[in-house]
């Protein structure tokens, strides 16, 4: 496991330019073993998702190559074979080969997928969606096996009970090449759904309605790449520079914005008083704002990201009074708290609601990153601490944030990274 270590009252300032998005990638990657030609991205991050998800491919005897942010798929000579475990369980968006897999062969066996430890989640949803198409699916011993009867996967119509980013992708994954029409109903809207399904289209693909709460998918025998796919930019990466940058900046500029992407945020930001200068793909944050305290509460997109509820927590210990985070989707999404708690943070936690109240004298220590952003709002609260802080388990904030320590680099910030061996 690595560690990372903040020397604490560092000032944030220069640029940073925002990576293509995680949740786009992890669901493009196995979304890659559909096509029948090999595949390309770029805009691709440099985050352990992308490398777990490429020994899985190999796993699957399709060869991938990544390097300066450009991604080679070659999935023609796949083959079924038994997927690596580790690297299953070392990621949430693993379970995305269940849908391509039952896509590409009519069955997948996929051990439970890991990710970030923020409460339950369950994945009857996706199960739902695969048995409406056809499938037959048995949970077992940590493992899923799912297949379909010899006719293969048949068009269906399919109404969610929730909205779940993961069920959406995965149902479109199977449903792309399925015989006739599949309507997802209550459909998750994130922009990465769009991209996953721009990405489809461009290979043939008859999918309509992404972004809406209704997606039409008309089954096709073939997809056949024929450019390279732009990743869009992580608005979860954009957003915590921001937070960042107005906590503890003095001249931030974040580039490779779609600001439609961040609306709810950036609203939020500025009803707590902090100067934005909204350009068309970039924001620029002068930091130093006097700022009040503001209530949040997360919603699936349109509404306000549960994934930047933590990263914008170091920003309200600074307002002059009192805020409140309620999240809606993971309302176990605490484990920062008892974290900053040990730094001197007054963040508290009752009855699904974090209360979080001004705080000065915060003091480095050693802290865990139990997953990714309870991991990175407390590198935020380092750099605003007295002293330096040590995060363990600072792979988890890896798992996400491309060139982490390049990137705060650029914003005349260093940290370090180290590994230690002996865990
Ligand atoms: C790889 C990826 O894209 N991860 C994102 C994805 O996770 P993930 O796809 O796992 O999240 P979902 O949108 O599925 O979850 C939303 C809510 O629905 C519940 N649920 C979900 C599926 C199901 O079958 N049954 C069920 O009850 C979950 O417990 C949660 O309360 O969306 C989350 C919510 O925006 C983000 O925090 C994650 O960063
Ligand atoms: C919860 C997250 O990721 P995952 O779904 O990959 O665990 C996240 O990115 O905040």
């Amino acid at each position: 496991m690595k560690k990372m270590i903040v020397k604490g009252k560092q000032t944030l300032s220069g640029e940073v330019t925002v990576g293509g998005a995680k949740n786009s990638t992890v669901a493009l990657i196995p979304a890659a073993i559909l096509a029948d030609t090999v595949v390309r991205f770029d805009s691709v991050p440099d985050i352990l998702d992308v490398h777990n998800l490429m020994i899985i491919l190999k796993s699957m005897n399709v060869s991938s190559h990544f390097g300066h942010g450009e991604l080679m798929i070659d999935p023609t000579e796949i083959k079924k074979a038994p997927l690596p475990g580790k690297a299953i369980r070392s990621l949430r968006a693993s379970y995305y080969f269940m849908g391509a897999l039952l896509g590409r062969f009519g069955e997948a066996i996929v051990d439970f997928p890991g990710g970030d430890n923020i409460g339950p989640r369950p994945i009857d949803q996706h199960i739902k969606g695969f048995e409406a198409l056809g499938a037959k699916v048995v949970e077992e011993k940590d493992k899923v096996y799912i297949k379909t009867g010899p006719e293969g996967l048949k068009g269906a119509r399919i109404f969610f009970d929730l909205v779940s980013v993961g069920a959406t992708v995965n149902v479109l994954l199977a449903a792309v090449k399925a015989k006739g029409t599949t309507i997802i109903e209550n459909a998750a809207k994130e922009p990465e759904i769009v991209d996953l399904a721009t990405f489809l289209n461009n290979m043939g693909a008859r999918i309509r309605g992404a972004g809406t709460d209704v997606i039409r998918i008309e089954g096709v025998d073939e997809l056949r790449a024929t450019n390279t796919h732009t990743i869009i930019p992580d608005r979860i990466e954009a957003g915590t520079y921001l937070a960042f940058a107005a906590a503890n900046g003095n001249g931030v500029l974040v580039k490779n914005v779609i600001t439609e992407h961040l609306d709810p945020f950036i609203a939020k930001l500025q009803e707590m008083g902090v100067r934005l200068e909204i350009h068309e793909d970039s924001i620029y944050v002068p930091g130093g704002d006097l700022l009040v305290p503001v209530t949040v509460k997360t919603a699936p997109f349109p509404g306000f990201a549960t994934d930047l509820q933590q990263p914008l927590t170091p920003l309200l210990l600074k307002a002059q009074g009192s805020s409140r985070i309620i999240d809606t989707l993971y309302p176990e999404r605490v484990k920062h708290i008892p974290e900053m708690r040990k730094m001197g943070a007054k963040i508290s936690s009752k009855d699904g609601i974090i209360t979080v109240k001004r705080s000065k004298d915060l003091l480095g220590t050693t802290v865990e990153a139990s997953e990714i952003r309870a991991g990175v709002s407390l590198l935020g609260l380092a750099l605003m601490a007295e002293g330096t802080t040590v995060i363990t388990k600072a792979d988890n904030i890896l798992r996400g944030y491309d060139r982490i320590v390049d990137k705060l680099k650029g914003l005349s910030v260093k940290v370090e990274i180290i590994t230690d061996n002996r865990e």
